[in-house]
Protein backbone atom coordinates (compact mmCIF):
# COMPACT_ATOMS: atom_id res chain seq x y z
CA UNK A 1 0.00 0.00 0.00
CA UNK A 2 1.33 3.49 -0.43
CA UNK A 3 2.01 6.14 1.80
CA UNK A 4 -0.84 8.14 0.79
CA UNK A 5 -3.44 5.11 0.33
CA UNK A 6 -6.34 4.97 2.78
CA UNK A 7 -8.97 1.95 3.55
CA UNK A 8 -5.86 -0.54 2.51
CA UNK A 9 -3.57 -2.40 2.63
CA UNK A 10 -4.87 -3.74 -0.76
CA UNK A 11 -3.61 -6.77 -2.84
CA UNK A 12 -4.21 -6.28 -6.22
CA UNK A 13 -4.85 -9.41 -8.35
CA UNK A 14 -5.19 -8.34 -12.11
CA UNK A 15 -6.99 -10.29 -14.44
CA UNK A 16 -6.01 -9.73 -18.14
CA UNK A 17 -2.71 -8.47 -18.08
CA UNK A 18 -2.76 -7.27 -22.03
CA UNK A 19 -2.43 -3.19 -22.74
CA UNK A 20 -3.86 -1.74 -19.72
CA UNK A 21 -4.01 -4.60 -17.21
CA UNK A 22 -0.19 -5.45 -17.93
CA UNK A 23 0.87 -1.42 -17.75
CA UNK A 24 -1.55 -0.72 -14.80
CA UNK A 25 -0.21 -4.50 -12.99
CA UNK A 26 3.36 -3.30 -13.54
CA UNK A 27 3.40 0.16 -12.55
CA UNK A 28 1.71 -0.64 -9.64
CA UNK A 29 4.30 -3.48 -8.94
CA UNK A 30 7.03 -0.97 -9.37
CA UNK A 31 5.57 1.51 -6.91
CA UNK A 32 5.66 -1.51 -4.25
CA UNK A 33 2.18 -2.73 -3.95
CA UNK A 34 1.35 -6.69 -3.86
CA UNK A 35 0.04 -7.57 -7.43
CA UNK A 36 -1.15 -10.81 -8.42
CA UNK A 37 -1.28 -11.48 -12.58
CA UNK A 38 -3.58 -13.75 -13.99
CA UNK A 39 -2.47 -14.23 -17.56
CA UNK A 40 -3.19 -16.93 -20.44
CA UNK A 41 -1.47 -18.63 -23.45
CA UNK A 42 1.56 -17.86 -24.49
CA UNK A 43 2.04 -14.31 -23.16
CA UNK A 44 1.37 -16.22 -19.62
CA UNK A 45 4.36 -18.43 -20.56
CA UNK A 46 6.74 -15.52 -21.69
CA UNK A 47 5.63 -13.74 -18.71
CA UNK A 48 6.80 -17.01 -16.28
CA UNK A 49 10.01 -16.93 -18.21
CA UNK A 50 11.13 -13.58 -19.28
CA UNK A 51 9.16 -11.20 -17.53
CA UNK A 52 6.88 -8.70 -19.17
CA UNK A 53 8.56 -6.44 -21.58
CA UNK A 54 7.27 -3.01 -21.13
CA UNK A 55 7.40 0.16 -22.53
CA UNK A 56 6.58 3.45 -21.06
CA UNK A 57 6.79 6.36 -23.52
CA UNK A 58 10.69 6.44 -24.59
CA UNK A 59 11.69 3.93 -22.08
CA UNK A 60 12.41 -0.20 -22.08
CA UNK A 61 12.46 -2.65 -19.28
CA UNK A 62 11.75 -6.00 -18.03
CA UNK A 63 9.07 -6.36 -15.15
CA UNK A 64 9.02 -9.38 -13.26
CA UNK A 65 5.23 -9.78 -12.35
CA UNK A 66 4.02 -12.33 -9.56
CA UNK A 67 1.64 -14.45 -12.34
CA UNK A 68 -0.86 -17.26 -12.05
CA UNK A 69 -2.57 -19.22 -15.12
CA UNK A 70 -6.15 -18.92 -13.60
CA UNK A 71 -7.79 -17.58 -10.89
CA UNK A 72 -8.10 -20.72 -9.04
CA UNK A 73 -4.35 -20.56 -8.54
CA UNK A 74 -4.84 -16.85 -6.49
CA UNK A 75 -3.99 -16.60 -2.86
CA UNK A 76 -7.34 -15.03 -1.86
CA UNK A 77 -7.32 -12.60 1.50
CA UNK A 78 -10.18 -10.57 2.88
CA UNK A 79 -7.84 -7.28 1.49
CA UNK A 80 -7.85 -8.30 -2.33
CA UNK A 81 -8.86 -6.04 -4.89
CA UNK A 82 -9.87 -7.56 -8.44
CA UNK A 83 -8.68 -5.44 -11.54
CA UNK A 84 -10.80 -6.97 -14.41
CA UNK A 85 -8.89 -5.61 -17.50
CA UNK A 86 -10.10 -8.11 -19.94
CA UNK A 87 -11.96 -7.03 -23.12
CA UNK A 88 -15.50 -6.61 -22.42
CA UNK A 89 -16.65 -9.92 -24.57
CA UNK A 90 -14.58 -12.00 -22.06
CA UNK A 91 -16.21 -10.58 -18.74
CA UNK A 92 -19.22 -13.38 -18.27
CA UNK A 93 -16.11 -16.64 -18.42
CA UNK A 94 -13.93 -14.36 -16.07
CA UNK A 95 -16.57 -13.74 -13.55
CA UNK A 96 -18.00 -17.18 -13.58
CA UNK A 97 -14.76 -18.19 -12.60
CA UNK A 98 -14.01 -15.78 -10.22
CA UNK A 99 -17.48 -16.14 -8.59
CA UNK A 100 -16.42 -20.05 -8.13
CA UNK A 101 -13.12 -18.86 -6.34
CA UNK A 102 -13.08 -15.02 -4.82
CA UNK A 103 -14.99 -14.50 -1.53
CA UNK A 104 -18.23 -12.74 -2.45
CA UNK A 105 -17.33 -9.61 -0.44
CA UNK A 106 -14.42 -9.06 -2.83
CA UNK A 107 -14.32 -5.33 -4.96
CA UNK A 108 -14.16 -6.14 -8.26
CA UNK A 109 -12.73 -2.83 -10.16
CA UNK A 110 -13.98 -3.08 -13.92
CA UNK A 111 -10.78 -1.07 -15.49
CA UNK A 112 -12.28 -1.73 -19.10
CA UNK A 113 -14.16 0.53 -21.91
CA UNK A 114 -18.26 0.32 -22.22
CA UNK A 115 -20.40 0.22 -19.43
CA UNK A 116 -21.55 -2.97 -19.65
CA UNK A 117 -19.37 -4.85 -17.38
CA UNK A 118 -20.35 -3.15 -13.96
CA UNK A 119 -23.84 -4.36 -14.08
CA UNK A 120 -22.44 -7.86 -14.79
CA UNK A 121 -19.91 -7.74 -12.40
CA UNK A 122 -22.68 -6.88 -9.21
CA UNK A 123 -24.45 -9.80 -10.49
CA UNK A 124 -21.57 -12.03 -8.63
CA UNK A 125 -20.01 -9.50 -6.38
CA UNK A 126 -21.50 -6.82 -4.27
CA UNK A 127 -19.16 -4.39 -3.92
CA UNK A 128 -18.68 -2.89 -7.96
CA UNK A 129 -16.17 -0.05 -9.21
CA UNK A 130 -15.97 1.67 -12.56
CA UNK A 131 -12.69 3.40 -13.93
CA UNK A 132 -12.79 5.50 -16.98
CA UNK A 133 -9.70 4.17 -18.33
CA UNK A 134 -7.93 6.84 -20.66
CA UNK A 135 -4.92 5.06 -21.36
CA UNK A 136 -3.38 4.31 -25.23
CA UNK A 137 -1.70 1.50 -24.78
CA UNK A 138 -0.93 -1.82 -27.29
CA UNK A 139 -0.12 -5.24 -26.26
CA UNK A 140 0.57 -7.07 -29.73
CA UNK A 141 3.13 -9.93 -29.09
CA UNK A 142 2.67 -11.98 -26.03
CA UNK A 143 5.45 -10.81 -23.49
CA UNK A 144 5.23 -7.19 -24.60
CA UNK A 145 2.95 -4.29 -23.06
CA UNK A 146 3.14 -1.03 -24.72
CA UNK A 147 2.06 2.57 -23.13
CA UNK A 148 2.22 5.20 -25.69
CA UNK A 149 2.01 8.16 -23.23
CA UNK A 150 4.86 10.70 -22.90
CA UNK A 151 2.96 12.27 -20.38
CA UNK A 152 1.26 10.08 -17.74
CA UNK A 153 0.66 6.85 -18.72
CA UNK A 154 -3.04 6.60 -18.22
CA UNK A 155 -5.68 9.14 -16.33
CA UNK A 156 -7.75 6.46 -14.65
CA UNK A 157 -10.61 8.21 -12.15
CA UNK A 158 -12.12 5.44 -9.93
CA UNK A 159 -15.94 5.50 -8.49
CA UNK A 160 -18.71 3.18 -6.88
CA UNK A 161 -20.90 1.76 -9.46
CA UNK A 162 -23.58 2.69 -9.66
CA UNK A 163 -22.80 5.79 -7.80
CA UNK A 164 -20.82 7.01 -5.00
CA UNK A 165 -17.02 7.09 -3.78
CA UNK A 166 -15.64 4.56 -0.79
CA UNK A 167 -12.66 3.78 0.79
CA UNK A 168 -11.38 1.27 -1.67
CA UNK A 169 -12.32 3.85 -4.31
CA UNK A 170 -9.66 6.38 -2.28
CA UNK A 171 -6.90 3.56 -1.96
CA UNK A 172 -6.73 2.33 -5.33
CA UNK A 173 -6.89 6.05 -6.53
CA UNK A 174 -3.69 6.41 -4.01
CA UNK A 175 -2.25 3.94 -4.94
CA UNK A 176 -2.83 4.60 -9.21
CA UNK A 177 -1.31 8.03 -7.83
CA UNK A 178 1.72 6.54 -6.36
CA UNK A 179 2.29 4.26 -9.64
CA UNK A 180 2.44 7.11 -12.06
CA UNK A 181 -0.93 7.91 -12.90
CA UNK A 182 -3.27 10.49 -13.08
CA UNK A 183 -6.37 9.26 -10.84
CA UNK A 184 -9.31 10.75 -8.66
CA UNK A 185 -12.03 9.33 -7.00
CA UNK A 186 -15.51 9.97 -8.33
CA UNK A 187 -19.27 9.62 -7.33
CA UNK A 188 -20.34 9.89 -11.00
CA UNK A 189 -17.81 7.59 -12.95
CA UNK A 190 -20.45 5.88 -14.92
CA UNK A 191 -21.55 9.53 -16.47
CA UNK A 192 -17.81 9.78 -17.50
CA UNK A 193 -17.80 6.39 -18.78
CA UNK A 194 -20.78 6.88 -20.55
CA UNK A 195 -18.60 10.02 -22.47
CA UNK A 196 -16.07 7.61 -23.11
CA UNK A 197 -18.34 5.16 -24.54
CA UNK A 198 -19.20 8.17 -27.30
CA UNK A 199 -15.73 8.02 -27.61
CA UNK A 200 -14.89 4.59 -28.30
CA UNK A 201 -17.93 4.31 -30.96
CA UNK A 202 -15.35 5.12 -32.75
CA UNK A 203 -13.02 2.22 -32.67
CA UNK A 204 -15.29 -0.42 -34.80
CA UNK A 205 -14.50 2.30 -37.56
CA UNK A 206 -10.64 2.54 -36.85
CA UNK A 207 -10.11 -1.16 -37.08
CA UNK A 208 -12.39 -1.62 -40.02
CA UNK A 209 -11.85 1.04 -42.51
CA UNK A 210 -9.04 2.77 -44.01
CA UNK A 211 -8.17 6.88 -42.61
CA UNK A 212 -9.30 9.45 -44.85
CA UNK A 213 -12.76 11.22 -45.23
CA UNK A 214 -15.75 8.69 -45.54
CA UNK A 215 -14.21 7.16 -42.16
CA UNK A 216 -14.20 10.25 -40.19
CA UNK A 217 -17.82 10.62 -41.89
CA UNK A 218 -18.89 7.54 -40.59
CA UNK A 219 -17.26 8.32 -37.01
CA UNK A 220 -19.61 10.95 -36.70
CA UNK A 221 -22.76 8.92 -37.64
CA UNK A 222 -22.23 5.98 -35.04
CA UNK A 223 -21.40 8.93 -32.28
CA UNK A 224 -24.99 11.08 -33.18
CA UNK A 225 -26.99 7.83 -32.90
CA UNK A 226 -24.89 7.22 -29.87
CA UNK A 227 -25.47 10.96 -28.19
CA UNK A 228 -29.04 10.72 -29.56
CA UNK A 229 -29.91 7.42 -27.52
CA UNK A 230 -28.19 8.23 -24.57
CA UNK A 231 -30.48 11.14 -24.12
CA UNK A 232 -33.61 9.48 -24.96
CA UNK A 233 -32.40 6.92 -22.03
CA UNK A 234 -32.28 10.02 -19.64
CA UNK A 235 -28.28 8.22 -19.29
CA UNK A 236 -26.32 10.96 -17.07
CA UNK A 237 -23.23 11.72 -18.99
CA UNK A 238 -20.59 14.39 -18.38
CA UNK A 239 -20.01 16.90 -21.28
CA UNK A 240 -17.76 16.82 -24.03
CA UNK A 241 -15.75 20.30 -22.35
CA UNK A 242 -15.08 18.54 -19.29
CA UNK A 243 -14.32 15.53 -20.76
CA UNK A 244 -11.74 17.62 -22.51
CA UNK A 245 -10.77 19.74 -19.36
CA UNK A 246 -9.98 16.83 -17.52
CA UNK A 247 -8.22 15.35 -20.31
CA UNK A 248 -6.03 18.60 -20.98
CA UNK A 249 -2.26 17.62 -21.76
CA UNK A 250 -2.02 14.75 -19.60
CA UNK A 251 -1.41 12.06 -21.99
CA UNK A 252 0.25 13.35 -24.54
CA UNK A 253 0.14 9.92 -26.92
CA UNK A 254 3.10 8.85 -29.00
CA UNK A 255 0.67 5.93 -30.46
CA UNK A 256 2.44 5.81 -34.19
CA UNK A 257 -0.54 5.40 -36.28
CA UNK A 258 1.10 2.12 -38.00
CA UNK A 259 2.00 0.74 -34.75
CA UNK A 260 -1.22 0.34 -32.77
CA UNK A 261 -4.83 1.53 -33.31
CA UNK A 262 -7.49 1.42 -31.18
CA UNK A 263 -8.16 -1.34 -28.65
CA UNK A 264 -10.39 -2.95 -31.23
CA UNK A 265 -8.21 -2.47 -33.68
CA UNK A 266 -5.18 -4.30 -31.77
CA UNK A 267 -7.85 -7.24 -31.34
CA UNK A 268 -8.15 -7.31 -35.25
CA UNK A 269 -4.55 -7.30 -35.81
CA UNK A 270 -4.01 -9.99 -33.62
CA UNK A 271 -6.62 -11.62 -35.21
CA UNK A 272 -8.35 -12.95 -31.59
CA UNK A 273 -11.47 -14.00 -33.57
CA UNK A 274 -13.30 -11.79 -31.49
CA UNK A 275 -13.85 -8.06 -30.51
CA UNK A 276 -15.64 -5.87 -28.44
CA UNK A 277 -17.89 -4.28 -30.31
CA UNK A 278 -21.29 -5.78 -29.15
CA UNK A 279 -20.32 -3.88 -25.92
CA UNK A 280 -19.20 -0.52 -27.60
CA UNK A 281 -21.62 -0.31 -30.97
CA UNK A 282 -23.69 -2.67 -29.73
CA UNK A 283 -24.86 -1.10 -26.52
CA UNK A 284 -26.21 1.97 -28.50
CA UNK A 285 -28.23 -0.60 -30.32
CA UNK A 286 -29.62 -1.95 -27.55
CA UNK A 287 -30.42 1.07 -25.81
CA UNK A 288 -31.62 2.51 -29.39
CA UNK A 289 -34.39 -0.70 -29.45
CA UNK A 290 -35.47 -0.15 -25.75
CA UNK A 291 -35.82 3.23 -26.29
CA UNK A 292 -37.18 3.46 -30.21
CA UNK A 293 -34.44 5.35 -31.26
CA UNK A 294 -33.61 4.05 -34.82
CA UNK A 295 -29.35 3.29 -35.12
CA UNK A 296 -28.36 2.43 -38.06
CA UNK A 297 -25.43 3.36 -38.29
CA UNK A 298 -23.90 1.79 -34.85
CA UNK A 299 -25.67 -1.86 -36.20
CA UNK A 300 -23.70 -1.83 -39.71
CA UNK A 301 -20.56 -1.30 -37.77
CA UNK A 302 -21.23 -3.90 -34.74
CA UNK A 303 -22.39 -6.09 -37.67
CA UNK A 304 -19.02 -5.76 -40.01
CA UNK A 305 -16.42 -5.87 -37.56
CA UNK A 306 -17.76 -9.17 -35.78
CA UNK A 307 -17.73 -10.39 -39.40
CA UNK A 308 -14.37 -8.89 -39.90
CA UNK A 309 -13.04 -10.51 -36.29
CA UNK A 310 -15.07 -13.91 -37.30
CA UNK A 311 -13.13 -14.03 -40.97
CA UNK A 312 -10.02 -12.81 -38.92
CA UNK A 313 -9.61 -10.12 -41.68
CA UNK A 314 -6.79 -7.89 -42.04
CA UNK A 315 -6.78 -4.14 -40.95
CA UNK A 316 -8.76 -1.30 -42.11
CA UNK A 317 -8.62 -3.08 -45.35
CA UNK A 318 -12.42 -1.28 -45.81
CA UNK A 319 -13.39 1.80 -47.41
CA UNK A 320 -15.61 3.65 -45.35
CA UNK A 321 -17.70 4.99 -48.40
CA UNK A 322 -19.16 1.51 -48.99
CA UNK A 323 -20.27 1.80 -45.84
CA UNK A 324 -21.60 4.76 -46.36
CA UNK A 325 -23.59 3.96 -49.36
CA UNK A 326 -25.53 0.98 -47.47
CA UNK A 327 -26.63 3.47 -44.94
CA UNK A 328 -27.38 6.41 -47.76
CA UNK A 329 -25.06 8.62 -46.73
CA UNK A 330 -22.04 9.95 -48.70
CA UNK A 331 -19.01 11.92 -47.37
N1 LIG B 1 -5.64 -0.78 -25.39
C1 LIG B 1 -5.98 0.46 -25.10
O1 LIG B 1 -5.33 1.40 -25.55
C2 LIG B 1 -7.16 0.75 -24.24
C3 LIG B 1 -8.02 -0.25 -23.84
N2 LIG B 1 -9.09 0.07 -23.04
C4 LIG B 1 -10.02 -0.95 -22.58
O2 LIG B 1 -9.36 -1.77 -21.61
C5 LIG B 1 -9.94 -3.08 -21.62
C6 LIG B 1 -8.83 -4.09 -21.85
O3 LIG B 1 -8.36 -3.88 -23.16
P1 LIG B 1 -6.87 -4.19 -23.62
O4 LIG B 1 -5.94 -4.05 -22.49
O5 LIG B 1 -6.67 -3.41 -24.85
O6 LIG B 1 -7.05 -5.76 -23.98
P2 LIG B 1 -5.91 -6.81 -24.34
O7 LIG B 1 -6.54 -7.77 -25.29
O8 LIG B 1 -4.66 -6.13 -24.72
O9 LIG B 1 -5.66 -7.53 -22.96
C7 LIG B 1 -6.57 -8.40 -22.38
C8 LIG B 1 -5.78 -9.57 -21.86
O10 LIG B 1 -6.64 -10.39 -21.08
C9 LIG B 1 -6.38 -11.73 -21.43
N3 LIG B 1 -7.50 -12.57 -21.03
C10 LIG B 1 -8.74 -12.68 -21.55
N4 LIG B 1 -9.47 -13.57 -20.88
C11 LIG B 1 -8.66 -14.07 -19.91
C12 LIG B 1 -8.83 -15.04 -18.91
N5 LIG B 1 -9.98 -15.70 -18.77
N6 LIG B 1 -7.79 -15.31 -18.10
C13 LIG B 1 -6.61 -14.66 -18.23
N7 LIG B 1 -6.38 -13.72 -19.16
C14 LIG B 1 -7.41 -13.43 -19.99
C15 LIG B 1 -6.19 -11.66 -22.93
O11 LIG B 1 -5.63 -12.86 -23.42
P3 LIG B 1 -5.85 -13.29 -24.97
O12 LIG B 1 -4.95 -12.40 -25.75
O13 LIG B 1 -5.47 -14.72 -24.96
O14 LIG B 1 -7.31 -13.05 -25.28
C16 LIG B 1 -5.24 -10.47 -22.99
O15 LIG B 1 -3.93 -10.83 -22.70
C17 LIG B 1 -10.99 -3.08 -22.75
O16 LIG B 1 -12.25 -2.81 -22.23
C18 LIG B 1 -10.51 -1.93 -23.64
O17 LIG B 1 -11.53 -1.36 -24.41
C19 LIG B 1 -9.29 1.34 -22.59
C20 LIG B 1 -8.47 2.36 -22.98
C21 LIG B 1 -7.35 2.14 -23.84
C1 LIG C 1 -6.94 4.73 -26.55
C2 LIG C 1 -8.39 4.96 -26.83
C3 LIG C 1 -8.86 6.22 -26.18
C4 LIG C 1 -8.67 5.30 -28.26
O1 LIG C 1 -8.17 4.52 -29.18
C5 LIG C 1 -9.20 3.78 -26.38
O2 LIG C 1 -9.97 3.89 -25.47
C6 LIG C 1 -9.13 2.47 -27.03
O3 LIG C 1 -8.23 2.22 -27.82
O4 LIG C 1 -10.01 1.65 -26.72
Amino acid sequence: MSAESAGGPHRYVVVGVGAVGGGVAALLHEAGLDVTAVARGEHLARLRAEGLRLSVGHEERVVRLRTVGSVGEVDWHDETVVLLAVKSQQTAAVLADLAAHAPPETPVVCLQNGVSNERAALRHFAHVHAVTVMMPASHLAPGRVVVHSLGAPGLLDVGSYPAGVDAVDEALSADLRAAGFESLPRPDAMAWKHRKLLMNLGNGVDAACQDGAAAERLVALVREEGERVLRAAGVAVVSREDDLARRGELLRPLVRRDEAGSSTWQSLARRTGDVEVDHLNGEVVLLGRLHGVPTPANELVQRTVNRLARDASDVRAMDAADLLTVLGEQV
